[in-house]
């Protein structure tokens, strides 16, 4: 049986032209001028008990509206949310703390309200305390609380008992790494234990540590529901083309800048599977990995020389684009990334049918595994690294195997290579 089963979900809020629509409302008239707008619609999926669920999409796309309905903080306008379980959620920071009690008042309120008895949430406050480490805050008005002190009472009250159910809201993105880090180790003890994860969080990093389904929300539909990597993809793919889409209409809206017609870029970006592509722009992409005396490999020894050599054919012309790459773990993880722009090297300007190759040469210091190679180009770079277009990402264009020899012997990502000094006095 399915712990939690959403049947054609829907939330809509109406708009009233007049105050007055709005109090003939109250009285069950119906007026003109009413403006229903659904923010989330049919909406189906079911989850087995002990699933890990991770949600994602854009800004606004109603991924908190979802979670509110099922935790049962909004009332939904149709369909249904079935739990067959005690839900224990973090929704969104502070809510359902009051400013004026303390920590301590505050976590027994919430605990009492989950249905824990006196003496339950009397045995477990010591260890709520311990977990949340704030200190004497604990015994401080939540209202001269940080917003990462907030979550860490919140976090600790929520999760003293193991629940079927976790909902979680953006909470873990809130505060310090330190503490993610415990929220995580705890998370992962309960789905060792059985309790069904739901983790909302715009850190792709934490959906992919700890789920391995993914539902992903756009504009209030949800337009995927599969394998935490595969959703993860298409967002943030959908993500780089809303950028182009945004950076086009603010140059077409501004038109300050003479881009010329070649760079134009149409409605012609191709989203299929792991590639994100615009086809005008882009004829092809190849990376290869290449040893010291430049021999294409597919491993690499720890510690050894590696090339990482992208190359690009270009469709039309760019007056400033720019190569990269990244390396990512076996579970998505983000290791390395870099481009031309952030290196500060410039390409110059590109032709029709010029073909542009980029070489990355370093020690790899990577740990022993498989790497895949992420590639990604676009034009015209501004800011901290971000680009006016985006022409071509593919999230795992090639698999680099990582060996390693027992000369050497240490754990982790990645090799520091310490200078290691030892002075031994005897006085
Ligand atoms: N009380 C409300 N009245 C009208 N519209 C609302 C209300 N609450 C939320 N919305 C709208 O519902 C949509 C979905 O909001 P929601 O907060 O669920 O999105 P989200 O995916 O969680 O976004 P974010 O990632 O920014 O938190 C938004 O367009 C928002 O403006």
């Amino acid at each position: 049986m399915s712990i939690l089963s959403i049947k054609n979900l829907g939330k809509s809020y109406r708009s009233y032209s007049s105050e007055w629509k709005r109090i003939a409302r109250w009285f069950g008239l119906t007026a003109q001028g009413v403006d229903e707008h659904w923010v989330l619609r049919h909406i189906n999926f079911d989850i087995q008990p002990g699933e890990a669920i991770g949600v994602v999409g854009q800004n606004g796309a109603g991924k908190s509206t979802l979670l509110k309905m099922i935790t049962g903080v909004l009332e939904p306008s149709e369909g249904e949310v079935q739990v067959n379980g005690r839900i224990a959620a973090i929704l969104e920071l502070g809510m359902g703390f009051n400013p004026d009690l303390t920590g301590r008042q505050n976590v027994i309120h919430s605990a009492g309200l989950m249905g824990y008895s006196h003496e339950q949430i009397f045995r477990a406050l010591p260890e709520i305390e311990k977990f949340a480490e704030i200190g004497d805050y604990f015994d401080a008005p939540v209202r001269t609380y940080s917003s990462g002190m907030q979550v860490r009472v919140a976090f600790s009250v929520a999760t003293a008992f193991r629940p079927d159910i976790l909902i979680v809201d953006e909470a873990l993105s809130v505060g310090d790494s330190y503490f993610q880090v415990k929220c995580i180790n705890r998370i992962k003890k309960f789905l060792e234990e059985g309790t069904t994860l739901f983790l909302v969080s715009h850190d792709v990093g934490a959906i992919k540590t700890l789920c391995q389904r993914a539902l992903l929300v756009d504009a209030g539909r949800i337009i995927l529901d599969a394998d935490a990597l595969s959703v993860i993809k298409l967002h943030q793919s959908l993500m780089l083309k809303k950028e182009n889409d945004t950076n086009q209409s603010s140059r077409i809206k501004k038109n300050t800048r003479n881009i010329s017609q070649a760079e134009k870029l149409t409605d012609d970006l191709q989203v299929s599977g792991d590639v994100l592509v615009v086809k005008e722009a882009i004829e092809a992409v190849d990376i290869r990995f290449l040893d010291e005396s430049n021999r294409p490999i597919s491993y690499v020894v720890s510690g050894q020389p590696l090339t990482v050599e992208i190359s690009v054919k270009f469709k039309k012309q760019f007056h400033d684009p720019h190569i990269g790459f990244g390396i990512r773990d076996k579970n998505g993880l983000v290791i390395y990334e870099t481009n031309t722009y952030c290196m500060n090297k410039e390409l110059g300007a590109v032709q029709k049918n010029d073909r542009v190759s980029v070489s990355y040469s370093f020690d790899c210091h990577l740990g022993a595994g498989d790497f895949s190679f992420v590639v990604g180009v676009a034009n015209e770079g501004y800011g901290k690294g971000s680009f006016r277009d985006n022409l071509y990402y593919d999230h795992e264009f090639k698999v680099l195997k990582v060996l390693q020899t027992g000369d050497d012997i240490w754990a982790g990502f990645f090799n520091l290579c310490p200078k290691l000094k030892i002075n031994i006095a005897n006085s």
